[in-house]
This record gives C-alpha cells, sequence and structure tokens, in this order.
C-alpha cells in the first residue's frame, strides 16, 4: 500500500439488505460524534465522494436491466478504488476514525455468491482496486434473508427500492451464506452481531466492538 503510514482505524458494517447496518451507524454517529469531533469519518459504499457516488447511481438505478453482472462487478470496484484514494486513505494517513457501510466483502458476497461469478474471482479483481487494503474491523450484521427483506418492504418508499433489493431469495440467501463464510474464515477481522435482536442492543453490541478495536478514539 506504498509507503504512507495509516495511522488511523478503519471499521466497515457489513450484512444482507435490510440487516440494520445504516440504521446502526446512524445511531453511534449520533452517540459518538460530540467526543470525537473531526477524527470521525462516516462514509459508504459505493459512494463517499462525487465519482463513487456517480456511479453508485449507475449501478442502483433499477432502469439498468440490461447491466452484465462483470460489468456490475467492475462498477464497484471502481467506485471502491476512487473511495479508497480520495476519501480513505487519506483519512487514515490523517489517524481519523473511519466507519464505512459496506466495503469489499459486500462484493464477494453479492457479486462474487449472489450473482455467482465466483467469490475467489471478486476477491482477486478486489486485490487490484483496494492494493490489499482490509478493514482492522468488520462489523457483520447477521439476519436471515427473509427478514432483512420483510423490514424493507415494511419500510421503504417503493420508490427507495434499489436494483439488489429487488432480487429473488435465492440470491439474498446466498449472499448471506457467503457472509457467513467469510466470518468463518476470517474472525479475528469480521465480528458477527446477531441483527434481529431489537436495535438498541444491536447497537450496543456495536459500539462495544468499535471500542474494543479503537480504544484512544474515546
Ligand atoms: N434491529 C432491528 N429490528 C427491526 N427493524 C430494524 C432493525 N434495524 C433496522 N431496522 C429497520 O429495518 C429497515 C432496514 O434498516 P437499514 O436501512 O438500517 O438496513 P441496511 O442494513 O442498511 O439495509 P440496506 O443494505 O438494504 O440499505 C429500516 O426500516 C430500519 O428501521
Ligand atoms: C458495496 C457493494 C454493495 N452492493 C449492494 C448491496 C446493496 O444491495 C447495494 C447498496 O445499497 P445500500 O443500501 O447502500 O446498502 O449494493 C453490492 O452488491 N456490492 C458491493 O460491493
Amino acid at each position: 500500500m506504498g509507503s504512507s503510514i495509516l495511522s488511523g482505524t478503519f471499521i466497515s458494517f457489513e450484512g444482507p439488505d435490510g440487516a440494520g447496518k445504516t440504521s446502526a451507524l446512524r445511531a453511534i454517529t449520533a452517540q459518538i460524534m460530540d467526543g470525537l469531533g473531526d477524527q470521525l469519518v462516516i462514509t459508504r459504499e459505493p459512494g463517499g465522494n462525487p465519482i463513487s457516488e456517480s456511479i453508485r447511481s449507475i449501478i442502483l438505478d433499477r432502469a439498468n436491466t440490461a447491466m452484465d453482472y462483470r460489468t456490475e462487478a467492475l462498477l464497484y470496484a471502481a467506485a471502491r478504488r476512487q473511495h479508497l484514494a480520495q476519501t480513505i486513505l487519506p483519512a487514515l494517513e490523517a489517524d481519523q476514525l473511519v466507519l464505512c457501510d459496506r466495503y469489499v466483502d459486500s462484493s464477494i458476497a453479492y457479486q462474487g455468491a449472489g450473482r455467482q461469478i465466483g467469490e475467489d474471482a471478486v476477491a482477486e479483481m478486489n486485490q487490484f482496486a483496494t492494493d490489499g487494503l482490509l478493514p482492522d474491523l468488520t462489523i457483520y450484521f447477521d439476519v436471515p434473508a427473509e427478514v432483512g427483506l420483510r423490514r424493507i418492504q415494511a419500510h421503504r418508499q417503493a420508490d427507495q427500492v434499489d436494483r439488489l433489493d429487488v432480487e429473488k431469495t435465492a440470491f439474498h440467501d446466498r449472499v448471506r451464506a457467503a457472509y457467513l463464510r467469510l466470518q468463518a474464515a476470517d474472525p479475528d477481522r469480521i465480528k458477527r452481531i446477531d441483527a434481529t435482536q431489537e436495535p438498541a442492543k444491536v447497537v450496543e453490541q456495536a459500539l462495544t466492538l468499535i471500542k474494543q478495536t479503537a480504544p484512544r478514539y474515546f
């Protein structure tokens, strides 16, 4: 990853659609932002900067039914590269705490397993995009696919449901199974939370993991 010193801490939030990552990230931000001030960087994938947000709009647009699965995987990786270069690396060099809604594990789970283009192939492509940079901690919000999808159907406006949300349950089952495999393969980095619990409990457990990984910010 070059010769720069990445003294900050990088934490990603992962899980199937509707697992509650974004809600938990919002609640955690509200609890810690006053104490951390500009040491805290909240960001998301795909997105986090204007170029990556433009790529996000293309990927998630429900009108793009013709998108090839490898094109989709390459676009996620391109958005990630730009996000890393423009947002994550500068923050880590500046000693900040980065909390990111999704990162490379999403591509392995969704494109590798969900789209069935191969978890190893997607991991390899992302090795190029990320130069091997992995989070210090990944919090995996685990819910059965049908629970997440039910939450989305219950709470989201029809125009907020994206191209991936509308995939069938079998797709989301493969995504969840891949996340569980990733967690089992790298339990030191990826910590699982039972995200079927009530929101306050999920938030408390996620915040505890963050404080254990990055105690110097608290
Ligand atoms: N622990 C929970 N129990 C019940 N409902 C929840 C819980 N956490 C979040 N929700 C609700 O589920 C819905 C999806 O939550 P959220 O948008 O945070 O999920 P997400 O993991 O970010 O999903 P996506 O990846 O699809 O954006 C929201 O309406 C939210 O209020
Ligand atoms: C980073 C990334 C994301 N996805 C999918 C997962 C979700 O369905 C959407 C992003 O929407 P969110 O509401 O912001 O979670 O994109 C993916 O398939 N591959 C990826 O690498």
